[in-house]
């Protein structure tokens, strides 16, 4: 029998290193990697025997066995699942493949001390934990429907050799020998217990082999959902989320009920406390698990879940799909729409009631999630209202969140628009001079900050009858909204601002120093301290959309803005009385181009001849500095 030695992956052994010579005081764990790993296994053979029942060859209880030696020192783990080729084993188990150990490695790639040894315990390193007890292991396996089984060999030190075995029937068996430290898991109590902590809610007994012949099952072996509420502790409800969805947080929110009536089934959801690891991946993939009567069938299907509620994880088991569908078949099935449209409902309900009894928490959700769940305002029409009404947004109204009911019960008289302006920090847009008028009139603005608010804004248009208008665009009708100050109302303009002829000569000296690199040249009612500012037209795309929608390459050029300038600014009455005398001075010209670069700057733009800018700067300066 030839056996072949190969080397580990240059990151497997990397990992490896790391968790053999660990501190990480629980290595209780490894065992629950093993357990979970075999009843991984046992779930695709399951769902494989549906269309293949040959697979089985006539043993189709699935268990998982755990046998021991404390003589040799020796724990075997086996299970009667899926098994593996000699390719699956170069895939699995020599290389990082596998989810859990992935993230693990990154978050050690960004952990200052390299051997953060809490992360195995956070992430669990799969079967590569079975180092931190066992100085040799050895895999012998054979896949289901195949004749040929393979042992895998390794010490867990750069190499792993793979030879040809025999074994009777289908599965893995996964053998520690362990070091003289961990002689402890071959003691049934110990095995007992572990099994007990962190891997009763799985589907399948987890049996101790014994001599006598009476074998005991260590676990509850009834899929967790299927038990009673009231029979599940909380610390059972966080082991099964850990496990089930891969995750090293604590679930936010547990949900776990029965539907009934027309469809039946259950739902055990979990809403995490922090970001899957997947949440921005283009994929857009769900966590959630499809059973039917327990029977393993699909994960992150876009039928069971819309995409917008991808970070929900968990099992759905239904009693009313047939048993031998296939993942293909569950595409425009009725009855997985109508589950679909049950779980939506079901967490957005969950959602609304931790809105409005746990606000701090939602925020946290919010903040986490929000970027997210706004994508369903565009892409889920049924239930746009409902996610309005949950959203939260930044405001120029205090440092916190605010709902959009909020908002609209802050309007002012005479305002009928709600206000937002976008762009990528809240600090930065608090400093935009458009907001200037807004915030001399008491008008609350929203400060958006996600590139998925360009998407739904324009899609949902309005909220309570009131339209979303960006300050940044068209005409700011400020004009018809009364201020806080009754003062402000008057019409002070006249002894305040630049005469109107004298300003209607400055603005057209600015046009035509600023040609087609302007759209317009108006008077603002928008600022109140800054000069200048520029505005999109009333037909255009909000300013910082469009800005953002040319970084990501989603429009060619960005479009001809049109500059605001402030009439009862000191500059601009200055430039409107030369403007009125001489409306050809070359200081005109001059001082038209730093008004557009100026408020360029302002929008936090790059200017597209800073050389020249430059170079008038430098000449005005001289001219103020009387030289
Ligand atoms: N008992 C087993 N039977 C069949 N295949 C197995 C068994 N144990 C491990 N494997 C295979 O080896 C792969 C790697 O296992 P490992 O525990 O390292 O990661 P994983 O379980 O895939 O990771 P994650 O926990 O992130 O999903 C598994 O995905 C599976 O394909």
């Amino acid at each position: 029998m030839t056996e072949e030695k190969m080397r580990f992956e240059a990151e497997v052994s990397r990992l490896l290193d790391i968790v053999v010579h660990s501190l990480y005081s629980n290595k209780d764990i490894f065992l629950r990697e093993l357990i979970s790993n075999a009843s991984d296994a046992c779930d695709k053979l399951r769902y494989e025997a549906i269309a293949k029942p040959e697979l089985l060859a006539g043993d189709s209880e699935f268990k998982v066995r755990l046998l021991t030696d404390n003589v040799r020192n020796v724990l075997t783990i086996a299970d009667n699942g899926i098994g593996m080729n000699k390719t699956d084993l170069i895939e699995n188990l020599g290389t990082i493949a596998n989810s859990g150990t992935a993230k693990f490695v990154e978050a050690l790639s960004k952990s200052d001390k390299a051997k953060d040894v809490d992360l195995i315990g956070q992430f669990g390193v799969g079967f590569y934990s079975a180092f931190m007890v066992a100085g040799q292991v050895d895999v012998v396996t054979k896949k289901a429907g195949e004749d040929q089984a393979w042992k895998w060999s390794s010490d867990g030190k750069g190499e792993y050799t793979i030879a040809e075995a025999e074994m009777e029937g289908h599965g893995t068996q996964i053998t520690l020998h362990l070091t003289d430290d961990f002689k402890e898991f071959t003691e049934e109590y110990r095995l007992r217990h572990i099994v007990k902590t962190y891997s009763d809610h799985i589907g399948i007994p987890v049996v101790l082999m014994k001599a006598d012949g009476n074998d005991e099952t260590l676990n509850e072996a009834s899929a967790l959902w299927t038990r009673p509420k009231s029979d599940i502790t909380d610390e059972q409800y966080k082991e099964f989320y850990k496990h089930n969805s891969h995750a090293f947080d604590d679930p936010w929110k547990t949900i776990h009920y029965q539907a009934e009536g027309a469809i039946e089934y259950t739902g055990l959801l979990f809403l995490p406390t922090m970001r899957p690891f997947d949440l921005y991946d283009p994929a857009r993939k769900g966590h959630l698990k499809l059973y039917v009567r327990k029977v393993f069938i699909t994960e992150g299907a876009d039928d069971l879940l819309p995409p917008w509620l991808r970070f929900v994880s968990g099992v759905v088991d239904s009693q009313d799909l047939p048993l031998n569908i296939s993942r293909e078949m569950l595409q425009h099935n009725p009855v997985l729409t109508k589950i679909k449209n049950g779980l939506t409902k079901k967490l957005l309900s969950e959602l609304e009631t931790a809105s409005n009894k746990d606000s701090k928490g939602f925020e946290t959700f919010w903040e986490n999630f929000g970027s997210v769940v706004k994508e369903g305002l565009y892409e889920d029409y049924t239930n746009r209202d409902r996610i309005l009404k949950l959203a939260r947004f930044r405001s120029t109204h205090s440092d916190g969140w605010t709902t959009l009911a909020d908002y609209v019960s802050r309007m002012k008289d005479g305002q009928k628009a709600i206000y937002y302006i976008s762009g990528e920090d809240v600090d930065a847009l608090k400093r935009s001079p458009q907001l200037e008028g807004f915030a001399a009139k008491g008008i609350e603005v929203l400060l958006l900050t996600d590139p998925v608010d360009e998407f739904w804004l324009p899609s949902v248009g309005q909220f309570e009858e009131k339209d979303f208008k960006s300050v940044t665009r068209g005409g700011a009708d400020l004009a018809d909204v009364k201020s806080d100050d009754k003062d402000d109302d008057k019409d002070d303009k006249k002894d305040d601002a630049a005469s109107d002829a004298s300003l209607d000569a400055l603005i057209a000296s600015i046009k035509i120093a600023l040609g087609t690199s302007i759209k317009d040249v108006r008077e603002s009612d928008r600022l109140t301290s800054s000069a200048c500012c520029l505005i999109a037209d009333e037909t255009g795309m909000d300013l910082r959309m469009e800005r953002l929608m040319k970084q990501h390459n989603r429009v060619d050029e960005i479009s001809p803005r049109i500059l605001e300038i402030n009439p009862k600014h000191s500059l601009i009455k200055k430039l409107s009385d030369i403007a009125i005398k001489d409306a050809k001075t070359p200081i005109l010209h001059d001082a038209a181009l730093l008004l557009l670069d100026q408020a360029r700057i302002l929008e936090g733009e790059a200017l597209p001849d800073p050389v020249s800018f430059a170079r008038r700067l430098d000449l005005v300066m001289e001219k103020g500095l009387g030289s």
